[in-house]
């Protein structure tokens, strides 16, 4: 006969996880209703415990690189996790930054006279419990800590196994600094193994939304495996398309940016389309500026006919993410083909023309399916800081809004109340019904 009374290895594993969301959870429905004054010194006092474990954060990040040094860490990926003084400074003024935005709950999006006396309200609210998975990029736990805090979430975070100490590190300060506080620190929680990711996407009970920030296959495994909405944050394969009639420094300067100015980034180019009348110009130049930057191109058949030393590209390289100094190139015969290209292999991140033409990047920024279509600018402005937004919880690469970089109002939601005089929808139905006045107030 079965012992009921035993719990299974995974019934006493999960439990150690679902206690953490159930205080989570608790906090989260205090935080929820908290001023934004209160709010904001929350903030305050996040920035000044980050401030004070500085240095501790620093040692506990020093290990983590010798240890992913030791390891044989790709340098592109070394920078990403590398957190030196100057960037936490920058993340910390980036915490201050997010406190003096507008508080997004509470906001009264719709105020609407139904009837006499019967009165709609649609008001922002936070979403719950946030569980955030992450690369190991330390200073992103620290700008989506604030997000979080701000819209009156909760959050659970998860980094990646190569900044761990340093994700230690920085949630112990911010829980030193929340203790001062009205928000309870147990807002704050870090996870550290995949096991219990595992275990968090079963807790629908007490997690609201999930937000994957990491490969298209990790993204789907999330889907495929939990109750929970998720938000997908997957990879940037975006391009650069440079335009018959493209300014060629103006294309240089932005290619060279976009891929070598933090190639570890999502929103880094991984491929650069180049309109047959100006490749045999433009081709030599460029790849003359990347190689000064130690960038490895890979060509298709024709731009390997203006460039005969550098190496073939093949049909995987235009679906590849090199996150890297590699980049891959393909010569097109017209905004169509280049369009088609990138609608095709592109990832639906961030896409950019070079042109002058504007008819030309009208007709690119309306047909390229994508959160992000910019025109004769860098695909690395993909980014919550550099569009206002304080800080970014990540970049949303799915169809359905949040899209792009998702700052504080991607983490709300909202509610409609409603306030009658004993108001009933018969008097309203039938031959004699009366009619709404649906006025806005
Ligand atoms: N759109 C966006 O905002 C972002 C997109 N990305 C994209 O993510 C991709 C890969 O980034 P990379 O740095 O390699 O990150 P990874 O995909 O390797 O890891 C990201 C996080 O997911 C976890 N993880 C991965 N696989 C599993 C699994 N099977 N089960 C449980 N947890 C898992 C990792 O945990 P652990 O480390 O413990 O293995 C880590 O915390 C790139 O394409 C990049 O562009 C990355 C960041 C932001
Ligand atoms: N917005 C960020 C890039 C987004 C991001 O987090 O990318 P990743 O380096 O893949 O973690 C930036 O511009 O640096």
């Amino acid at each position: 006969m079965t012992n009921l009374n035993i719990a299974s290895p995974l019934s006493a594993m999960s439990s150690a996880s679902e206690a953490i969301a159930q205080q989570t959870r608790q906090a989260a429905s205090k935080l929820a209703f908290l001023s934004s004054e209160d709010k904001n010194q929350a903030i305050e006092a996040i920035a000044q415990g980050l401030e004070s474990a500085k240095d501790d954060i620093l040692q506990a990040n020093l290990a983590d690189c010798q240890a992913a040094t030791a390891a044989g860490i790709a340098k592109p990926l070394y920078k990403r996790l590398q957190l030196d003084e100057h960037k936490l400074r920058d993340a910390i003024a980036g915490v201050r930054d997010v406190g003096k935005l507008n508080d997004p709950i509470g906001q009264v999006q719709i105020h609407r006279e139904i009837d006499s006396g019967l009165i709609l309200k649609r008001i922002t609210c936070p979403l719950g419990v946030l569980g955030i998975i992450f690369e190991a990029r330390p200073e992103a736990a620290i700008q989506i800590v604030s997000l979080a805090i701000k819209s009156g979430n909760g959050v659970i975070l998860k980094g990646g196994k190569e900044a761990l100490n340093s994700c230690e590190a920085i949630v112990k300060a911010i829980k030193q600094g929340l203790s001062q506080t009205g928000v309870n620190a147990d807002a704050v929680q870090l996870l550290t193994t995949r096991e219990e990711i595992l275990e968090l996407l079963q807790l629908d009970k007490y997690v609201d939304l999930i937000i994957p920030r990491g490969s298209n296959d990790f993204v789907k495994f999330v889907q495929d495996n939990t109750r929970i909405p998720v938000l997908g944050h997957a990879d940037g394969i975006c391009h650069i398309y440079v335009d018959e009639k493209a300014d060629i420094d103006k294309a240089i300067n932005i290619t060279v940016d976009s891929k070598i100015q933090y190639p570890a980034a999502c929103n880094a180019i991984e491929t650069l389309l180049i309109h047959s009348s100006i490749a045999g110009e433009f081709l030599p130049q460029v790849a003359a500026a990347l190689a000064a930057q130690n960038v490895e191109l890979r060509g298709d058949e024709r731009s390997l006919k203006i460039l005969p030393n550098i190496a073939a590209a093949t049909e995987i390289d235009w679906r590849t993410e090199y996150s890297d100094l590699i980049l891959a190139i393909k010569i097109v015969d017209s905004l169509t083909e280049a369009i088609s290209h990138i609608n095709n292999y592109g990832s639906r991140h961030t896409e950019a023309i070079i042109t002058e033409d504007i008819t030309a990047a009208e007709t690119f920024q309306g047909l390229v399916n994508a959160a992000g279509v910019y025109h004769n600018c860098s695909t690395r402005f993909a980014d919550g800081f550099r569009y206002g937004f304080g800080a970014e919880v990540g970049i949303s690469t799915q169809q359905m809004p949040p899209r792009g970089p998702v700052g504080l109002e991607g983490l709300i939601t909202y509610k409609y109340q409603m306030s009658g005089n004993g108001h009933i929808v018969k008097t309203y139905t039938g031959a004699n019904a009366k009619s709404f006045s649906h006025e806005d107030l």
